[in-house]
């Protein structure tokens, strides 16, 4: 079965409606802080978009963060990977913009469609709709990093290669500020899931970038254990010199 080019639409309406859910939950709820308001986020989003894509792709399997996973995805040809609220932490601290909602089909061993939004911004970046990155500016090599919990050998890996980390929630958020010109490079080690990288990889390889493991193997999904904990991915003018630098490092 080839991809549908619907599966494209699927993926950034599927994204696009759950995030306007998101600005509501979040406008609504203006009593609810913290964990109250990133556990209503989260569950509602989840909600929502089982039922769009019940609907749209009944046939399909879906492997999402805030749902129990059913191993019958193993044996489905065709895999949704759906992080319903990326950036929680940054949604439950309002205004932050920095969260996401991801929406990637997995299909026969690799990426084929993948959606993120940026609703508290109004963007939608697609896998099928690829924009050209901004010209790179003169000086150092910007790095995204996690606000909250940043790896220690990213700041290592700064230090190394001259290059400035720019603090930001989510790694929807930080993959999209590679592909909008932001920063050039978002590495990350130590802890994720299939679902925080999969709709930003799709989207990332979509725009001709090559993210890989940071050991360059390839980014491997729907596996039994959804544990994914590093990703490398980089606009082309840096690929080499971030991962040489990683070498060194290793
Ligand atoms: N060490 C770790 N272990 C597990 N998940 C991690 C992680 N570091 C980051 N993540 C996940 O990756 C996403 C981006 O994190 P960060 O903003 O710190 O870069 C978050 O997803 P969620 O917000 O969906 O939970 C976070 O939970
Ligand atoms: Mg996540």
């Amino acid at each position: 079965m080839t991809p549908s080019p619907d599966d494209h639409e699927v993926a950034a309406a599927v994204a696009e409606e759950a995030g306007r859910l998101l600005v509501d939950v979040r406008a609504e709820h203006a009593d609810l802080e913290g964990s109250a308001l990133k556990d209503l986020g989260d569950r509602e989003a989840h909600e929502r978009i089982v039922a769009l894509l019940g609907q749209a792709r009944p046939e399909d399997a879906v492997l999402s963060e805030e749902g129990a996973d059913d191993l019958r995805r193993l044996q489905a040809s065709r895999v949704w990977i759906v992080d319903p609220l990326d950036g929680t932490r940054e949604f439950s601290e309002r205004p932050r913009d920095d969260w996401a909602v991801h929406v990637a089909l997995w299909q026969e061993g690799r990426l084929v469609a993948g959606a993120v939004a940026l609703p508290a911004r109004g963007v939608v970046h697609r896998m099928d709709r690829p924009q050209p990155l901004p010209p790179r500016p003169e000086g150092p090599v910007r790095l995204a990093v996690s606000r909250s919990r940043p790896p220690a050998f990213v700041v290592d890996l700064a230090e190394r290669l001259g290059a400035e980390l720019v603090a930001m929630g989510s790694a929807g958020v930080k993959a999209m500020a590679v592909i909008d010109g932001t920063v050039d490079a978002y590495v990350h080690a130590g802890g994720q899931y299939e679902w925080d990288s999969a709709a930003p990889v799709a989207v990332a390889i979509g725009h001709g970038l090559a993210p890989t493991r940071l050991d360059g193997s390839p980014l491997e999904y729907n596996r039994e254990n959804p544990w994914l904990p590093d990703l490398v991915l980089a606009r082309a003018e840096v690929d080499d010199e971030v991962r040489g630098a990683l070498a060194g490092l290793a």
